[in-house]
């Protein structure tokens, strides 16, 4: 298989409704916040990291060592805007996988697994399948895909699940842990991940 570059986007550009409209990714789970997870995890998948972010797009500049890219067109499209923001301003971008800040548990092997699909289908975006469930937000897109992505935005649809199948997409089944795609949405379900780890840890220890 040749060698492919595989960059990240880390997609933090929401408006966190559900939230309270508070920075999402700075909310700490298990002695670090959201987006530290997530970026540790990209770190050893990708070759290169950016972060998407509108309203706290200053917050993570100055915390995190990667390029940070508010969406080009206007805030809150919605994350296909700020996956054609990263493809249009990032230099070299090959291949992209795309990863919500609020799944703090993204398996490792996930980034390989999505690539050695596409190549070997020779397809131009994947995305996993977990017990069942499309999780289409964990996608991996190769940059050709660009023209086709801003069409669709200027056709003013939105849904990233959608665009996939448009392009072709291949749904990749991913076996992993039952945690492993979880999404946070709400404080309720950040403090219940919290409990659920520190009651993990104590088992185990
Ligand atoms: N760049 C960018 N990212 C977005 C946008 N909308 C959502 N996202 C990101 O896409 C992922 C999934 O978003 P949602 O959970 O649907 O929305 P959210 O803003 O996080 O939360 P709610 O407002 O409560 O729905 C999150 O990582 C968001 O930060 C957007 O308009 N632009």
């Amino acid at each position: 298989m040749p060698q492919c570059k595989v960059s990240a986007v880390l997609l933090a550009g929401g408006e966190a409704k559900r939230m309270g409209r508070i920075n999402k990714g700075f909310q700490p789970l298990n002695g670090a916040v959201l987006a530290e997870h997530v970026l540790s995890s990209l770190k050893h998948q990708t070759s290169d990291i950016y972060i998407s972010a509108n309203s706290y797009a200053d917050e993570y500049a100055l915390r995190f060592p990667f390029p940070v890219f508010p969406d080009i067109r206007y805030d809150f499209l919605g994350p296909l805007a700020g996956i054609e923001t990263v493809l249009t301003r990032a230099p070299n971008i090959e291949w992209l996988f795309c990863c919500p800040v609020d799944t703090p548990y993204i398996p490792d092997n996930l980034v390989p697994s999505l690539l050695n699909n596409a190549i070997t289908l020779g397809r131009t975006a994947a995305y996993p399948c977990h017990n069942g469930k499309a999780e289409p937000l964990h996608c991996l897109l190769h940059s050709s895909v660009l023209p086709e992505l801003t069409a669709y935005l200027d056709a003013e649809k939105r849904s990233v699940f959608r665009f996939l199948n448009s392009v072709d997409a291949v749904e990749v089944p991913i076996e992993t842990e039952d945690d492993s795609f979880i999404n946070l949405n709400t404080i309720e379900e950040l403090r219940q991940a919290e409990m659920k780890q520190t009651s993990k840890d104590s088992i185990e220890n």
